[in-house]
């Protein structure tokens, strides 16, 4: 059990009253990459906002990299939030500050107070998305695909258990996605755990991962490549 960063059991996924999805059980183990799949509205971004929390876990049982979903606090989602790392669809940076600032905004706001630890971890993820020389670039002057390697560097930052990535490839153009998933991957081999909610076919044939498909209210485990 103390292999697993993300377990579910019975939860029921809600949107204010309305009930999403209902007694999801998943396990997610460390160095596991799983895509979530399923049409738009199914609630996959749902099941995302709920292991981040910024839906509450009302019906089951949910632990998250120690986390127990449904004693979370308000006080708790910060520290929650320090031990996974997250990537939106639309990727979410601070657009009146260079890429250096964003990253370092993150860090500064999560106890790093030694300016040289900062710069030198900031390097680091940079040079893992391959954005070391961009570092003084305003956020609007990238592309979408580097946006996203810049947030994709942001949520490597605190060195999380576990990665939830919604949608990340959801505004790149089908070359750029494909980039973004091959750095993706690396950081899996490299020994991270993922989950990545996805729309994208042309991905889940090229890269091969488990898959969770949820579909009419319900979540399961379909076999690799099974169409969204
Ligand atoms: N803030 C909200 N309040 C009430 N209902 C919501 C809210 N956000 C989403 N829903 C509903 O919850 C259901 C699941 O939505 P969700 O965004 O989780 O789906 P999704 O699979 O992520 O879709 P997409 O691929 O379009 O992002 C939908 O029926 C949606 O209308």
């Amino acid at each position: 059990m103390e292999n697993s960063v993300l377990h579910l059991e019975n939860a029921d996924i809600y949107q204010r009253d309305n009930l999403v999805l209902s007694k999801v059980n998943l396990k997610i183990d460390t160095g596991d990459f799983y895509y979530l799949i399923g049409k738009t509205g199914s609630g996959k971004s749902s099941l995302m906002k709920t292991l981040y929390g910024d839906l509450r876990l009302q019906r089951g049982t949910g632990t998250i990299v120690g986390f127990d979903l449904k004693k979370l606090k308000e006080k708790d989602i910060p520290f929650l939030r320090r031990k996974i790392g997250i990537v939106f669809q639309d990727f979410k940076l601070l657009n009146d500050r260079n890429v250096f600032d964003n990253l370092e905004f993150v860090l500064k706001a999560t106890g790093w107070k030694n300016k040289e630890e900062r710069k030198a971890k900031i390097n680091e993820v940079l040079e893992k998305v391959g954005m070391q020389k961009q570092y003084y670039k305003k956020t609007f002057e990238l592309s979408g695909g580097e946006q996203q390697r810049v947030a994709i560097a942001r949520a490597l930052l605190n060195d999380p258990e576990l990665i939830l990535a919604d949608e990340p490839t959801g505004n790149l153009d089908p070359k750029t996605s494909l980039e973004v998933m091959h750095l993706l991957n690396e950081i899996h081999k490299s020994g991270k755990t993922i989950l990545m909610a996805t729309h994208d076919y042309q991905l889940i044939v090229k890269f091969k991962h488990k898959t969770i498909k949820v579909e009419a209210g319900e979540l399961f485990e379909v076999a690799q490549q099974a169409k969204v």
